[in-house]
């Protein structure tokens, strides 16, 4: 059972629309459309990850979902990224209501690891106060580590994302209690330190009920890659109404 009564909410990572947008010239699939679509039925905000290379998301898919956004007072608008890279310039320009600092290289293939404290400490703390002043709330990508989460408070970030491979990866399996565990408690120790908790990265339709159950406080789930492949089979709406049915699951 979760130990919080908040449900969890959806946002929807629209990257994998804009790569397939970018193999041609054409504007299509439009990636605005397919947030207003997964808005419409219900998806409660939006995320994208300009990546510095602009392999998926580009500066203007930014700008035009900041738009949309407005028109979308209920929905919040999550922007990744690493800040000592691109991520900054779009913070300052679009002010979403979310910053998901993530510490990825220049190329990275995908991200694959949290943020290194104490050691990223003082790179990541004017950085985080700077999106403070600007009113935009601070989630650091994180693996589960329970002692890191009172050096993440100490940093004056609100949340922490925690990176969800490791688990989807054992989901089914064997190792799927014991790494769970890591991850319950890691939130229990971040909701200690008054930290929010959002989760991401490989999450899907089938791992996601199980995942919400054990892990306790999860205000928010990004979901891209297994939502996109979902919903080009289903449709935008039907992939909603799914992945909500999941997270409507684990509070049964
Ligand atoms: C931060 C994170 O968890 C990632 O899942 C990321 O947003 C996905 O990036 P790609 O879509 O480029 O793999
Ligand atoms: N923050 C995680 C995210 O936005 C989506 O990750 P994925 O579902 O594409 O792995």
């Amino acid at each position: 059972m979760m130990s919080s009564t908040t449900r969890c909410a959806l946002s929807i990572n629209v990257n994998k629309v804009a790569l397939l947008r970018n193999t041609r010239h054409l504007s299509i699939p439009s990636v605005v459309k397919a947030a207003e679509l997964c808005l419409q039925a219900g998806a409660q905000g939006i995320t994208v990850h300009p990546r510095p290379d602009a392999r998926h998301i580009r500066s203007d898919d930014v700008s035009d979902l900041a738009t949309l956004l407005k028109a979308w007072p209920q929905a919040e608008y999550n922007i990744e990224g690493n800040p000592t890279q691109n991520l900054m310039d779009f913070i300052r320009k679009f002010r979403p209501h979310q910053a998901t600092f993530v510490p990825d290289g220049e190329d990275q293939f995908t991200s694959n690891f949290g943020w290194s404290l104490p050691e990223d400490m003082n790179k990541l703390r004017p950085l985080i106060a700077e999106c403070k002043a600007l009113g935009v709330r601070v989630s650091l990508f994180m693996d589960p580590n329970p002692e890191a989460m009172p050096l993440v408070a100490a940093l004056g970030a609100e949340r922490i994302e925690l990176y969800t491979e490791t688990y989807a990866n054992a989901y089914g399996s064997g190792q799927e209690a014991s790494v769970l565990a890591g991850f319950t408690a890691t939130a229990e120790a971040a909701l200690a330190a008054g930290l929010g908790i959002n989760a991401g990265h490989d999450l899907n339709c089938d791992n996601l009920t199980r995942f919400l159950k054990a892990v306790p406080g999860v205000q928010e789930v990004s979901i891209g890659h297994a939502f996109i492949a979902d919903a080009l089979e289903l449709g935008y709406t039907k992939a909603v109404n799914a992945y909500q049915a999941c997270i409507d699951k684990a509070y049964d």
